[in-house]
């Protein structure tokens, strides 16, 4: 939004870029849809240095196609068309009127007149180039004049706009240091001076939208070749062509319609560059800029590729850092058994599961016998075998569906789902038996039987409306027969 102050700047500034009474009327017949020819071309004539320059471009080889040379202004006009000729009497006369030398500070006229006519080249040969029936004169005047809101900020702003520039500037970051600095960029204002000139609403809006990114990639519309216009002439007058191409790679179709474009701009940049009295940009190697673009992308996915590889290897290993927390969370990590805090969890989920639905549960308490001796005997590390051993033991006497898990030091719990005090206390027996009729580990070739004191409870036992009151009655019947010699079960 133009704010109030920078519109009455506008409105109000003598050095605006403004138009000859002969172009303006031209502008407002070309509007008349039914506009004829003649009252147009007598309000050309109205201005002589416009009438030369138009007949001069109809008689280039790219009107005269051939043909006998354009003698009148009527002829000229004939041969350009209605609207591209209203667009070069309009580009003339801005040019004419607000010069194009370059200046020390502020705007470089002459580098802006070759960005605009190089744009609105631009435009029209990609509207030609697109399989869209397009409006290409019109599509030229937008993209000539995409710009002009530079010319009248530059009027109305001069130090200020001249500060805006510094810097060498790609012409995105000049929009946004307008919007930063003045509040408003140039296609804003460039859009409200061509409606002030009387320009079709159309054209207003192209000119407004002339720096946003095309959306559609198949079929350009109007709007959108104007969009990429300036873009196409920065291929010329930017540095590093190649990036500037390889950037509008998605929007220019296949290399043939890329060569085509870059060719047919180049061909005509001369010719409408001496008609406004401009240097035309320096030539580019179409096929060579290709190739360097085409490189650059291939490198670029490349470095896509490799970054995604990276990711991907990062996520693989954050998930696998999430497995192992996960597994640290619930396993114990000396015995791979569950730990406690899990244990407990599925101790409780049984425990309330068995209790609305009234299936059996039983617990066993088990609790190795003078373990300290094996550790003080033997060794910590020894002791640590000892404990991973029973671990493969209690798990090896497991049924399926028991749930075994360690509960602390050399204290073991097994979860009997579904099963009863009697089948509960037959595995404890087996257990204990196991232990017994075999030694758990060796040490040094001896062989070293261990013991173990248990407690079996089961559900139907007491009264128990916590899991916990249930732990604490097996751990108590566990101190049990350890009080009572050890090695052995108790379970009542
Ligand atoms: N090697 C090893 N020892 C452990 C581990 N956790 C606990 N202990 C040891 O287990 C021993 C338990 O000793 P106590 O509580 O006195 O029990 P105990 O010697 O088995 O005697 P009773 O239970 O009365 O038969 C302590 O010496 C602990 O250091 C472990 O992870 N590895």
């Amino acid at each position: 939004m133009i704010s109030d102050a920078l519109r009455q700047s506008l409105a109000t500034c003598p050095t605006l870029p403004s138009l000859p009474a002969a172009v303006l009327k031209v502008i407002e017949l070309a509007r008349d849809p039914d506009v004829k020819l003649q009252p147009l071309v007598e309000a050309l004539n109205h201005d002589p240095a416009l009438t030369v320059r138009l007949i001069s471009l109809a008689n280039t080889v790219y009107y005269t196609l051939g043909g006998r040379p354009a003698s009148t202004l009527r002829e000229a006009v004939e041969r350009l068309g209605l609207e591209m000729s209203v667009s070069l009497a309009l580009g003339f006369s801005l040019a004419r009127s607000y010069g194009n030398r370059a200046r020390t500070k502020g705007l470089d006229l002459h580098k802006y007149w070759q960005r605009s006519l190089t744009s609105a080249i631009a435009a029209r040969e990609l509207a030609r180039h697109v399989p869209n029936e397009l409006d290409s004169d019109t599509i030229f005047t937008a993209a000539l004049l995409q710009d002009i809101g530079m010319l009248a900020l530059d009027a109305v702003e001069g130090p200020i706009y001249a500060d805006t520039l510094g810097g060498n500037l790609q012409h995105d970051e000049i929009s946004l240091r307008e919007r930063i600095d003045l509040g408003a960029d140039h296609t804003e204002i460039g859009a409200w001076l061509a409606a002030t000139w009387g320009l079709s609403p159309l054209s207003c809006e192209w000119i407004r939208y002339s720096h946003d990114c095309p959306v559609n990639q198949q079929s350009l519309t109007g709007g959108e070749c104007v969009m990429l216009s300036g873009r196409l002439a920065d291929i010329w007058l930017a540095p590093d062509g190649h990036k500037t191409l390889a950037q509008l790679e998605p929007w220019l179709g296949d290399d043939t319609f890329r060569s085509e474009l870059l060719g047919s701009i180049q061909e005509q940049l001369p010719i409408i560059a001496e008609l406004f009295d401009v240097d035309a940009p320096d030539r580019i190697d179409p096929q060579q800029l290709l190739f360097e673009s085409k490189q650059l992308l291939l490198e670029r996915s490349l470095n896509l590729y490799e970054r995604l590889k990276k990711q991907e290897r990062e996520l693989a290993q954050l998930r696998e850092n999430n497995a192992k927390l996960s597994e640290a969370v619930r396993f114990d990590p000396l015995t791979r058994l569950f730990n406690r805090q899990y244990l407990m969890q599925l101790f409780e989920s049984c425990f309330c599961e068995a209790q609305s639905d009234g299936s059996r549960l039983s617990l066993v308490f088990i609790d190795l016998d003078h373990f300290k001796q094996i550790n003080d005997k033997h060794g910590h590390h020894f002791g640590d075998e000892v404990l991973r051993a029973f671990a493969k033991l209690l798990q090896g006497t497991s049924e399926p569906g028991t749930i075994v898990g360690r509960y602390g030091g050399e204290e073991f719990l097994a979860i009997l789902k579904n099963r009863s005090h009697s089948e509960a206390s037959a595995f404890a027996d087996t257990l204990c038996a196991k232990l017994r009729d075999q030694p758990l580990v060796h040490h040094a070739g001896v062989p070293v039987f261990i013991t173990a004191s248990v407690g079996v409870v089961s559900l139907g036992d007491g009264d128990f409306s916590l899991p916990k009151e249930m732990i604490h009655i097996a751990d108590q019947r566990m101190y049990l027969s350890k009080r009572q010699g050890r090695n052995r079960i108790t379970a009542q």
